[in-house]
């Protein structure tokens, strides 16, 4: 089952008084892989909790007819919506296998099923190729490279069937091949599912982004494609630090905004 788009509109949360996500507005659709971007604190995570039914929100959120706001977590789970987060939420002591059953609400009862590919259900099984773990199914998860963990995790939306993959920082901590294998991941899943992508890593959403939201103190700052965020001044001025946003090393290294002098670069901060 597929949905075509998720849209967002007017979305505002608050904590306590404090204005988290103010009159935030974007969409995703279907053959894209969207990216939501932004300083530390900016609103990103608090986008992905008030559409998974995390956090109370006002405004709008819909994959195609159905309004998301307001619902219960697991209403909307059923819906077809599935996150990641930002530290990898699986069971350690787990085989892969043994994992993507619970995912997929199966029970494995005898062992030597964890040992052969005989038995796996066939969403497990096209879940185990997707993501490229089919040779680890009797693994651990606990073992598992970081990239084959957060793998793991996207596997385990797919066999719960996700329409919508809502994902948290899936690169960080990844060496520069699982960032581009996992890069090439979402364009596969892209063509099938809504995916929604919040990042800190510059290199990673320049080769992969099809269209980008920039947040900024819980506001839109800017969107569209990456050539048009890169080359929107606002952005500019956040991300050099002149509006002094930008607190991490990766916000800081934007080789190829087009315009800046690298000598004019904010220097990485240790
Ligand atoms: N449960 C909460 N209670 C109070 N304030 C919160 C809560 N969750 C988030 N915030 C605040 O809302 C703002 C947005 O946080 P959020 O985590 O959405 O930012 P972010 O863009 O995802 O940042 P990061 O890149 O650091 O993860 C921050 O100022 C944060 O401290």
């Amino acid at each position: 089952m597929t949905a075509a788009s998720l849209v967002v509109k007017d979305l505002h949360v608050e904590f306590s008084g404090f204005v988290a996500v103010d009159g935030v507005s974007f969409d995703a659709h279907l053959g894209e892989v969207r990216f939501l971007i932004g300083p530390n604190g900016a609103g990103k995570t608090t986008c992905i909790d008030a559409i998974t039914g995390l956090s109370k929100a006002a405004g709008s959120a819909r994959i195609g007819e159905q309004e998301l706001l307001g619902r219960p977590v697991h209403k909307i789970v059923r819906l077809g919506v599935g996150r990641t987060f930002q530290t990898a939420s699986v069971f350690d002591e787990l085989s892969v296998l043994q994992n993507l059953d619970i995912a997929a609400g199966r029970h494995r009862p005898s062992v030597s099923l964890l040992r052969t590919r005989r038995g796996v259900d066939p969403a497990i099984a096209q879940a185990l190729e997707e993501t490229g773990l089919a040779d680890e199914i009797a693994t651990p998860a606990g073992i598992l490279s970081h990239g084959q963990k957060q793998w793991l995790e996207i596997a385990m939306l797919l066999v719960q069937d996700a329409r919508v993959l809502l994902l948290d920082e899936p690169v960080a901590g990844m060496s520069q091949d699982e960032r581009t294998a996992t890069g090439e991941l979402l364009q596969r899943l892209a063509a099938k599912r809504i995916v929604l992508v919040v990042e800190h890593d510059m290199d990673f959403m320049r080769r992969f982004a099809t269209r980008v939201t920039v947040l900024h103190q819980g506001r839109v700052l800017s969107q569209g494609s990456v050539a048009d965020v890169q080359a929107d001044g606002k952005v500019q001025e956040v991300y050099l630090g002149t509006a002094g946003a930008a607190t991490t090393a990766d916000m800081l290294a934007v080789p190829d905004l087009p315009g800046v002098a690298a000598g004019t670069q904010k220097q990485e901060v240790d």
